[in-house]
């Protein structure tokens, strides 16, 4: 099979691109226009979407050995997407041929840089993904089980690598929870070859979302390609049976005590995670570590407090999520949970669940989330639909389940190329200030810049904000969807690759379920509606935090100079004209 990801980097290059700064000079091409050394080739992205590489895990998986002979340990190979002990499908198989077969269960993380670029993550990511792991080692120890966490380059000869520490610990069964990316898939596959070849078995599950890709079809049999119908068959299927789509995978069972002395393992609860890894320095890791803690714990309750307790302004920005929590009212519909269809557009209160850190490195599952949902509602059927609180949050949830699917099925979305083809066409502006002073909040339009300074200070932001600031960049400054995509996935805490790339290709009407291209948001319209008093843009742009009145959102010039403060940089009516301009016709200035 040729490897003809956009993503597959060869080990020089990606060691001379390691360090992954928000500061990293554009690219320009011959024609002054941005250029992408990331975007597939018209062949490559016809070939991989009639060959998607989860069909071809599956065909792998179909012909795995199902029943080697037996090892001495079973090892669980966890990845940076399924960050947990608790309801970890993998963990929960892995954990019960071991004591089947009574032998002990060793688990694996394998740091990847050359993964690590390959996908845009940034230094906040990684270091979330390290702290993780040391509450992770310290639980599973709890139970006697090593975590083995080791560092790898280059990533194209990980399977070679995995199957050499499986003989080290004389294995000869792995499981691991399926990634959805290209790469990763790949590499699972060419897994599952060699593990064949050695007369071992190597198991990948589905985990990541509520309802797996390739399971909802149009009546045409056909990968939905719009979000509602889709949404209605999964609810559907979901409600269907529950035990199976959210049903909770039981915990690890503790090791005996004598792996202790076993002298072929014993030596792997001795590993050290590393505090740091090269190229992915974290500048700010005092502060993500209060804003977003590491841990299930952390994330239970995060979770907690989103179904039972009150909205609270004062977690708009850097502040600790789980200090000064309000008292859970039980039976209240103060709850942001039974608020959130009201209130999650608001962007001056912490409205929404900020659980996508969590969901994001897999630190919660998904499934404990929908299951919270029936806790609140004591209902036995989850509602999913936008008529209630409850179901407009599930929606939301739903969301990440759609854009995983829709990369499943197309997975030229994920190698720069747009959705809808014919916009890949579309003329780009290649303004260097204009595409700095969006990086940096300095566009001169206060809930864009209020954005991106939370996005730069917190490492998230609000999903409102997010659309507003990402179809500023795209059709006001028409500048490429894909350098925002990827200057998000450098700062983000959640950062995800298929939702991130949903995002930007909703934003910027590339892609599945689009806001038409003539629908184009005017930012001062939605600075009004998300932050009616412009708490949100005080606590992010401190020059207009004297500002008290409705000018916030749109300061005159003689007031933003007064203030310090940029005039914006683009005329939004003009910008709006040739946005419209150049997505009516492609190719055309
Ligand atoms: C341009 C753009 C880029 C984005 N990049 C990412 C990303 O890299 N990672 C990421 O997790 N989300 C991304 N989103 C989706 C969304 O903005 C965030 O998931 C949400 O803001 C997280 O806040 P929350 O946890 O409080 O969400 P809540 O409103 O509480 O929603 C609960 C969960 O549902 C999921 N979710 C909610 N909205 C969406 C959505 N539109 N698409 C996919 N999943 C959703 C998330 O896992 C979220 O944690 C992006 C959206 C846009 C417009």
């Amino acid at each position: 099979m040729p490897n003809h990801s956009k993503r597959a980097l060869s080990p020089c290059i990606a060691q001379q691109t390691r360090n992954p700064s928000p500061t990293k000079k554009i690219r320009t091409g011959a024609q002054g226009q941005f250029k992408f050394n990331r975007r597939a080739s018209d062949n490559v992205s016809a070939y991989i979407d009639l060959h998607p590489p989860l069909k071809d895990l599956e065909t792998a998986q179909a012909a795995r050995l199902t029943s080697p002979t037996k090892g001495n340990a079973v090892v669980y190979w966890m990845r940076m997407e399924d960050m947990r002990i608790h309801d970890n499908r993998a963990l929960s198989k892995a954990s019960e041929l071991a004591k089947k077969e009574n032998i002990p269960l060793v688990a694996l993380f394998v740091i990847s840089p050359h993964d690590y670029i390959a996908h845009d993550r940034g230094p906040r990511r990684i270091d979330f993904m390290l702290r993780n792991l040391r509450c992770i080692q310290t639980d599973l120890a709890n139970l006697h089980i090593p975590l083995h966490v080791t560092t790898h380059t280059p990533r194209h000869t990980l399977p070679e690598y995995i199957l050499s520490l499986m003989k080290d610990v004389g294995a000869t069964q792995i499981f691991a929870n399926i990634e959805y990316e290209v790469d990763e898939l790949r590499r699972d596959i060419k897994l599952c070859e060699l593990a064949k070849n050695e007369k071992f078995s190597a198991i990948f599950v589905h985990d990541k979302l509520i309802i797996q890709p390739d399971t909802l079809f149009t009546k045409a049999n056909k990968p939905y390609t719009v979000y509602s119908p889709w949404q209605r068959n999964w609810l559907a299927m979901l409600n269907s049976d529950l035990a199976k789509y959210i049903g909770e995978a039981p915990g690890p069972s503790a090791n005996d005590k004598s792996i202790h002395s076993n002298s072929k393992l014993s030596s792997l609860f001795d590993c050290k995670i590393p505090e740091k890894i090269d190229g992915f320095e974290c500048q700010d890791g005092e502060v993500m570590a209060k804003i977003w803690p590491a841990g299930e714990d952390a994330a239970r309750e995060m979770l907690r407090l989103f179904l039972f307790t009150k909205a609270q302004s004062s977690h708009i920005g850097v502040s600790d999520p789980l200090a000064n929590a309000p008292e859970e009212q039980k039976g209240s519909k103060a709850s942001r949970v039974l608020q959130y269809k009201d209130n999650r557009d608001k962007v001056d209160s912490n409205t929404t669940s900020r659980l996508s850190p969590y969901l994001a490195s897999g630190v919660i599952s998904a499934r404990e989330c929908v299951r919270g949902t029936l806790k609140v509602l004591g209902a036995d059927k989850v509602q999913g639909t936008r008529d209630t609180a409850v179901g407009h949050w599930v929606q939301e949830v739903a969301w990440r389940d759609f854009y995983t699917h829709v990369m499943a099925s197309f997975p030229r979305v994920s190698m720069g190329r747009t959705f809808l083809e014919k916009f890949d066409a579309v003329i780009w502006e290649t303004n260097e200030e204009h595409f700095e002073a969006w990086k940096q909040g300095r566009t001169g339009v206060p809930i864009v810049d209020a954005a991106m300074r939370q996005l730069n200070t917190m490492g998230w932001m609000h999903n409102r904000p997010r659309m507003v600031a990402a179809m500023f960049l795209v059709k006001d400054l028409m500048i490429d969807w894909r350098l925002g995509e990827r200057y998000f996935m450098e700062q983000l805490i959640d950062g995800d690759l298929a939702s991130n790339n949903g995002g930007w290709q909703w934003s910027s009407s590339t892609g599945t379920d689009p806001q038409p291209y003539f629908r184009i948001m005017n930012p001062f319209n939605q600075s009004e509606k998300a932050d009616p008093d412009g708490d949100y843009i005080r606590s992010f742009v401190p020059e207009l935090r004297s500002v008290k009145s409705k000018d916030i959102h749109r300061p005159s010039t003689a007031l933003a100079m007064k203030l310090n403060y940029p005039a914006p940089i683009i005329d939004h009516h003009k910008a709006r004209d040739r946005a419209m301009r150049r997505f009516k016709n492609p190719g055309e200035n």
